[in-house]
């Protein structure tokens, strides 16, 4: 039945709106991306082996606390196809940053061409993931750097119901500039994205265009269970 793999899941989200977030704070919402049966499908593979190229626990690295898996190739379809139908979206809004910013970097329109590229840079290892928290659980402030080609774009995906599955566990980003560094809190519902900043964006102001920093992490879970789903597009050194 190819028909539904057909429609573009991107396709209902307001682009405009989006781009316009993105450029005043480096981060957009796109509400309910996944539908709740969708949501729950995606944490039940988390205890399984097959499918799985690694699991991390956070903790013995100094990310925070908290578990996370990556994917091997093949990704479940429909993170292979959220990957695919998400990237030709955001590519034109990377290649203007870059231009905003002077950097020589341009991004094809199509994620086959970037993977392709990024495999030829030795960058082979899938990065899309889920992450798992519990209580007590966090993510420290973090940039999803995996080597030299990175897309300054990613997407995280809330999987649980907040107030419901767990409480907590706020989505957190920070933005630093010459003139100091600031926090913004987004919320999110189950199934709802978000886009956002992978290490740095322009912000234009009356001196040109300025650099940001942005970093992005979790605040505790204080009850509960939380999942989450992460989609970059930049593979791993
Ligand atoms: O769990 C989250 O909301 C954020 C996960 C994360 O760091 C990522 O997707 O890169
Ligand atoms: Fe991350």
């Amino acid at each position: 039945m190819p028909s539904a793999a057909l429609q573009d899941p991107a396709a209902p989200h307001d682009w405009v709106g989006i781009e316009a977030s993105l450029d005043a704070h480096g981060h957009a919402v796109l509400p309910g991306l996944l539908t709740a049966a969708q949501c729950e499908a995606l944490a039940a593979l988390y205890p399984h082996q097959e499918g799985f190229r690694s699991r991390v626990v956070m903790a013995r690295h100094g990310f925070g606390r908290g578990e996370y898996k990556y994917f091997a190739y093949p990704l479940p379809p429909l993170l292979q196809e959220l990957r695919h139908a998400l990237y030709p979206r955001l590519a034109p809004i990377a290649n203007r940053w870059s231009h905003q910013l002077s950097l020589a970097t341009r991004y094809p329109d199509r994620l086959d061409s970037f993977l392709r590229r990024c495999h030829a840079a030795g960058q082979t290892r899938p990065t899309p993931l889920i992450l798992r928290y519990g209580e007590g659980d966090h993510n420290c402030l973090h940039q999803d750097l995996y080597g030299e080609l990175v897309f300054p774009l990613q997407v995280a995906i809330l999987l649980s119901r907040p107030g419901r599955d767990f409480e907590g566990g706020e989505f957190v980003m920070t933005e630093r500039s010459g003139e100091g560094q600031r926090a913004e809190v987004v919320p999110l519902d189950q199934g709802d994205a978000v886009v956002f900043t992978v290490h740095q964006r322009p912000a234009s102001g009356r001196r040109g265009v300025r650099r940001l920093a942005m970093r992005h992490g979790v605040g505790r879970v204080h009850a509960g269970l939380r999942h989450t789903v992460g989609l970059i597009f930049h593979d791993a050194g």
